[in-house]
């Protein structure tokens, strides 16, 4: 452990968080980095920090405190160390393994590569999780905001975000193309045009494997009944449809007792409703239009149904199934409207990487908006805290900006810690300063008789509530 990163002394006053055989140790004044962020980041760090001193001092007396650490990241990294992500900024997010940033600047089209994405890769935080849930007095644009609470589980690491790409026109494509469409595709008619940029999307069993296990595990954990694996597996069949069928692997080789997927389920209910269905009345029965399939396909899902009957027709029939988890799959367009729709049928989402990015966005505006998304990412031994949204660069140091979603990152910061008192603290506070109806402008615009308040304003007043 050094004793300055980036030039910046660590606090002597806090201990360093640990973490050996899968557990953490947390004292009671744990040293816990922070990166402020880009654009609204700085107004957004101001007011959130407030929020966590005063709720930790309100549960805790004296007896607890957090030793905040800035490390330097984004433009006023590059400001003060001509480097956007300092090594010694991912050593000291590595060597207090808990922290807290916000966001950070990417350009559009060229320029650098996402830092974001780096720390993720970097420090291998290989789940993003982004609880999506209702707060009574929220304005939003459904009817019912309360029937959703999902938590997405994105996968971190790999697929089109692992950044494999290669510009237009550059020797590189050039390259890649010829060796594609000559030596790869040779012989098909496909043919990549020559003029293209070209990407890379890995997806690994490794990784999805990891992901769709974490998820399951915290469905198990959290008394979660589904967990839906969303995926494009129909058009990318290696990537999105493996992803999916390495997560049906997961569900019921490593967690056979505590889960069902949504076929078996389909096979054991048919076959509690009629004791005298055959296997081939059955395969009919969850596959419609059977019999005008190919006579391979036939044979395949009756000597699924036939597997699943031997395999746990006595730990999961006679209605146990119900009990148990349900793992299902859902193609990655269709969840878009599922969650609007039906959104009391999801409760955790796995999801790869660019599904999970887009459809975190898309879900928090049903309960609100970007403004009070929360996020962390979650490695073995890691975690880096950061609100779903970016750095909503217009509203820059106008201190205006909604701080809820780093708030509530803080929240799930402060119960990752097993500082729960502190984080029903934030949470309810925060819950009854909407309710007061003592808003920032992006809830302001859609209630009526709120007041308008200001970032900093809001977080006053969310301490004022405590
Ligand atoms: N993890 C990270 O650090 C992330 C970084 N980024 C980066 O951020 C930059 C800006 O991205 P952009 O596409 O504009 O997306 P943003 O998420 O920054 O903002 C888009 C819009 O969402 C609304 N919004 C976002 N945050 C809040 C908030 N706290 N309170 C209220 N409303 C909010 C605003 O809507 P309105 O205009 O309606 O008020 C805003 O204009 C890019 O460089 C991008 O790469 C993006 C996502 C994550
Ligand atoms: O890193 C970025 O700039 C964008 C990342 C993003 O949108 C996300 O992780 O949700
Ligand atoms: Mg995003």
């Amino acid at each position: 452990m050094q004793t300055t990163y980036n030039g910046i002394p660590v606090p002597t006053n806090g201990q360093p968080i640990e973490y050996k055989d899968g557990k953490y140790t947390v004292p009671d004044h744990p040293i816990i980095p922070f990166i402020e962020g880009d654009g609204t980041g700085r107004d957004i760090w101001r007011a959130s920090q407030r929020v966590f001193d005063a709720a930790v001092k309100k549960a805790y007396g004296g007896k607890r405190s957090v030793q905040w650490y800035e490390v330097l990241a984004g433009e006023k990294s590059y400001r003060k160390t001509k480097d956007w992500l300092p090594e010694d900024t991912v050593k000291a997010t590595v060597d207090f393994r808990v922290s807290i940033k916000g966001p950070l600047t990417t350009p559009v089209g060229g320029g650098i590569r996402s830092l974001n994405v780096a720390l993720r890769q970097l420090m291998d935080l290989y789940q993003c999780i982004r609880p999506v849930k209702y707060y009574s007095g929220v304005p939003s644009p459904v009817k019912h905001p309360e029937h959703l609470d999902v938590v997405i589980f994105r996968e971190n690491t790999e697929d089109i975000y692992a950044g494999i790409e290669f510009r237009e026109g550059t020797p590189e494509a050039a390259k890649f193309i010829s060796f594609v469409n000559d030596e790869m595709l040779k012989g098909t008619k496909k043919k990549i045009r020559v003029d293209s940029g070209v990407g890379v999307k890995p997806i690994s069993v490794t990784g999805s494997k990891r992901l769709v296990r974490a998820a399951i595990a915290f469905a198990l954990k959290e008394g979660r009944k589904t967990v839906t694996l969303v995926h494009k597996g129909n058009i990318q069949k290696f990537t999105e449809g493996a992803f999916r069928e390495w997560g049906y692997e997961v569900a019921t080789q490593e967690f056979r007792e505590d889960t069902v997927t949504e076929r078996e389920s389909w096979i054991l209910g048919n076959l509690e409703q009629n004791p005298g269905l055959s296997a081939e009345q059955n395969a009919a029965l969850i596959e419609p239009g059977i019999e005008f399939a190919a006579r391979e396909f036939g044979e395949s899902v009756v000597a699924e149904v036939k597997h699943v009957v031997m395999s746990i027709g006595g730990s999961h029939g006679n209605g146990q199934w119900k009990q148990k988890i349900l793992i299902n799959d859902r193609i990655a367009d269709s969840i878009f409207q599922q969650i609007i729709i039906r959104p009391s049928d999801y409760s955790v989402l796995a999801t790869t990487n660019l599904n999970g990015d887009y459809i975190s966005d898309a879900a928090a505006a049903q309960v609100g908006g970007l403004g009070i998304a929360p996020g962390g990412n979650i490695g073995d031994g890691y975690a880096v805290f950061e609100a779903t949204h970016g750095t909503a660069p217009k509203y820059s140091d106008k201190d205006v900006i909604n701080p809820g979603s780093v708030i509530l990152s803080g929240v799930m910061l402060f119960d990752f810690i097993g500082w729960k008192e502190a984080a029903r603290l934030i949470e309810s506070s925060m819950e009854k300063t909407i309710q007061q109806k003592f808003v920032t402008y992006d809830f302001e615009r859609q209630m009526q008789g709120a007041t308008k308040a200001k970032t900093s304003e809001f977080a006053t007043r969310m301490i004022a509530n405590m």
